[in-house]
């Protein structure tokens, strides 16, 4: 039975669930829940605090869990990430009421507030800046106010809270995050894994499959036989499309998965070179 830790609260939690749910995967019922079993898949789900999610993936008793890169990258776990998941994207950045600090620099002697002591303390080492870390376990932005910290290193998605706060990020960057399936460092090579190998690539290709789903439209339209050519080139499919012969002579329909960011302007654009009966379809669930 595959052992899969998922996040049990915050932003992480609900579309993890969801992503979960929609690749077939049955799902605790109750918030309270801890752990369920899913027998008809074979995996057993572990709700777990975000935070240490690495640290049991890591330990080798969990195979594989859902967490964020920068909750992996903070714990130091021995685990890495083998498939981003889109969701719960974030940067994670230095920020201070205005005129604190113009870049890291500035920095040297401050004392900075984060959740994150474990990137934030590398990060300063690594560009070799002397300031002290205070560990707070969340609400960050009101930690200058209080006068425990000059500087805050916090997670940013909107920068609705740091407007709030009346604090502004300043210097680069100090990660990007999503949510990503880890599993632990190096457990392929060593063997140990080899019975539960095909359950996680099966995991893995369910995952993608809704990503697919969430990402891709399938595109159906008719068009005459010479413009085929520039209409392929619109939608070029991920293989190729199909190209199926009309009843009416001289005509074809065609068929590609198109990204559905793009959907309407490339129905734009076969219309424009008169393609007809143009449609786009949802896919629910694939396997590439
Ligand atoms: N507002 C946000 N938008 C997008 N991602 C976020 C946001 N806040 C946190 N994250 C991401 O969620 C993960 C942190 O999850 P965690 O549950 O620990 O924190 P949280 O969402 O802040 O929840 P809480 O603070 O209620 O415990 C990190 O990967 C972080 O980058
Ligand atoms: O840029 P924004 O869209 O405002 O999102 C970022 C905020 O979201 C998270 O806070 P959360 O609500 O989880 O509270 P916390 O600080 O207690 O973790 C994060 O810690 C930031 O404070
Ligand atoms: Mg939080």
């Amino acid at each position: 039975m595959l052992r899969i830790a998922v996040p049990n609260k915050g932003s992480l939690s609900g579309p993890a669930g969801e992503m979960l749910h929609e690749a077939g995967y049955q799902q605790r019922r109750e918030a309270k829940e801890l752990r369920i079993v899913d027998p008809e898949n074979e995996v057993e789900f572990f709700y777990l605090r975000p935070r240490d999610i690495a640290i049991y993936v890591s330990s080798g008793k969990l195979d594989i869990g859902i967490t964020g890169r920068d909750l992996l990258i903070d714990s130091g776990a021995n685990a890495e990430p083998i498939l981003p998941l889109g969701f719960a994207r974030s940067t994670f950045r230095f920020a201070g009421k205005p005129g604190t600090a113009a870049g890291l620099a500035d920095l040297a002697g401050k004392t900075v507030a984060t959740s994150y002591e474990g990137i934030v303390a590398k990060y300063l080492a690594d560009h070799g800046v002397d300031a002290s870390v205070v560990h707070l376990d969340g609400a960050v932005e009101t930690a200058i106010e209080l006068g425990v910290a000059e500087v805050i290193a916090d997670v940013v998605e909107t920068g609705t809270s740091l407007r709030n706060a009346g604090l502004e990020v300043f210097g680069d960057p100090i990660m990007k995050s999503e949510a990503v399936v880890i599993r632990r460092t190096g457990a392929e090579a060593t063997g140990a894994t080899e019975e539960t190998e095909p359950k996680v690539q099966q995991f893995l290709r369910r995952l993608q499959g809704v990503l697919v789903a969430r990402t891709y439209v399938m595109m159906d339209y008719d068009c005459r036989v010479e413009q085929l050519e520039k209409a392929v080139a619109l939608t070029p499919g991920l293989e190729s499309p199909t190209v199926s012969p009309l009843h009416n002579e001289g005509w074809v329909a065609v068929r590609a998965m198109v990204p559905s960011k793009e959907a309407q302007r490339i129905m734009d654009d076969l219309y424009d070179i008169g393609a007809r009966a143009i449609l786009t379809t949802a896919i629910h669930a694939c396997r590439l």
